[in-house]
């Protein structure tokens, strides 16, 4: 049993071997840890002391959360501390996705592994400023699957902050996993010291994904994490007409032509300069107001739209940062004013 966490085979309602009444409270009775909990010392959880000054050398923390999986949370915890770490901050990222680790794919580290120190556990570095955390770092396989309960998972995550060596950092961004559950409760409770200075949730535009956006919201605001703000990813699809494959032209009648090779050999010999125009549409429904409206509704920041965008997309895949080489151009002007917007929200930094 790690100290002070609710063992997996404890009774409902557990009171946790911290607490005065432990082994001695009504769902105690027939639980198997009764005797152990009634006579443990009680006192200061001496792992939270320690994450605390491990925490200490971190100026800011950041947690990424979605209330749904696959709307491009990790994409945006990678983009962020790529972003951060090329405005010469020292960043650290932590995966606590723990059942579906995607940060070494991210940042391009597949294959690393995890060394010691005498001073802890060194993160896997992408540059001398951006180093990761990820139980990926940990499998022998990528694709093994970790099947964990609850305290296994809450117990990887306290090793993750007490042991882990950053040194001094400027940001430590946490990409957690969608929803809201034991890795939620136990990242927040293990950081109540030391505070955490904001999250952000991800979200697409479509009500139901909104519906589980509220839900981060009041996770949030119930456990006293303040809300930096909410991005909309996945907000319709902009693409440069010179990366466009495929066009085609419906008939009334239901079927369809392609004109692809026409539309663009007459486009590139009669108006070279629609080069240029970038063409939008919307991919997902967001005729309710989308993440804005639910925003101004719930008074939470709204800190901007990210279009659908192939670059970023390959990007992700290829683990690199989507603002260097002009690699994505759709999508890295909006990802930069979001994150512009990110940290001007922070508490003063001392430089
Ligand atoms: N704006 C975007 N344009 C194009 N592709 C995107 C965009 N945002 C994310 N993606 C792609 O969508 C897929 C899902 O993204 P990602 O893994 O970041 O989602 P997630 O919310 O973290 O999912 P999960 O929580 O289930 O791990 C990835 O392939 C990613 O590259």
């Amino acid at each position: 049993m790690e100290n002070g966490d609710i063992p997996e085979n404890a009774n409902e309602h557990c009171p946790g071997p911290q607490s005065e009444t432990a082994g001695k409270s009504d769902s105690c009775a027939g639980c198997p840890n009764q005797e152990v909990c009634a006579t443990a010392p009680k006192g200061p959880d001496p792992d939270l002391v320690a994450i605390a000054e491990r925490m200490s050398t971190v100026k800011h923390k950041i947690l990424v959360l979605s209330g749904k999986g696959g709307v491009g949370k990790s994409t945006f915890s990678a983009q962020l501390s790529f972003a951060l770490a090329g405005m010469d901050h020292q960043v650290g990222l932590m995966d606590i996705d723990i059942c579906g680790p995607s940060m070494p794919k991210m940042l391009g580290l597949e294959g690393h592994e995890i060394h010691q120190s005498n001073l802890g556990w060194s993160p896997v570095y992408v540059e001398d400023n951006l180093g990761v955390m990820s139980i990926g770092f940990m499998l022998p396989n990528a694709d093994d699957a970790v099947v964990w309960r609850g305290p296994r998972k809450n117990a990887l995550i306290k090793q993750f902050l007490k042991d882990v060596y950053w040194g001094e950092i400027d940001y430590l961004v946490v990409d957690a996993p969608p929803g809201t559950s034991d890795e939620h409760i136990s990242i927040v409770q293990y950081l109540q010291e030391t505070g955490i200075d904001g999250a952000i949730i991800v979200t697409t535009p479509q009500e139901v994904s909104l519906i589980d956006v509220r839900k981060e919201v009041s996770f949030c605001k119930k456990v006293g994490v303040p809300i930096l703000g909410v991005v909309e990813n996945m907000s319709g699809l902009s693409q440069p007409l010179t990366d466009v494959k495929f066009m085609k032209v419906v008939k009334e009648s239901g079927s369809s032509i392609d004109v692809t090779k026409e539309v663009i050999s007459c486009l590139r010999e009669n108006a070279p300069e629609l080069f240029n125009v970038v063409v939008c549409s919307e991919v997902f429904d967001s005729s309710g107001g989308g993440a804005e409206r639910m925003c101004r509704e719930m008074g939470v920041p709204f800190l901007g739209k990210v279009p659908l965008d192939p670059q970023l997309c390959k990007a992700a895949e290829q683990g690199k940062s989507c603002f260097e080489d002009n690699r994505c151009s759709v999508s890295a002007p909006a990802l930069k004013s979001i994150i512009q917007k990110v940290v001007a929200a922070m508490p003063m930094m001392t430089e």
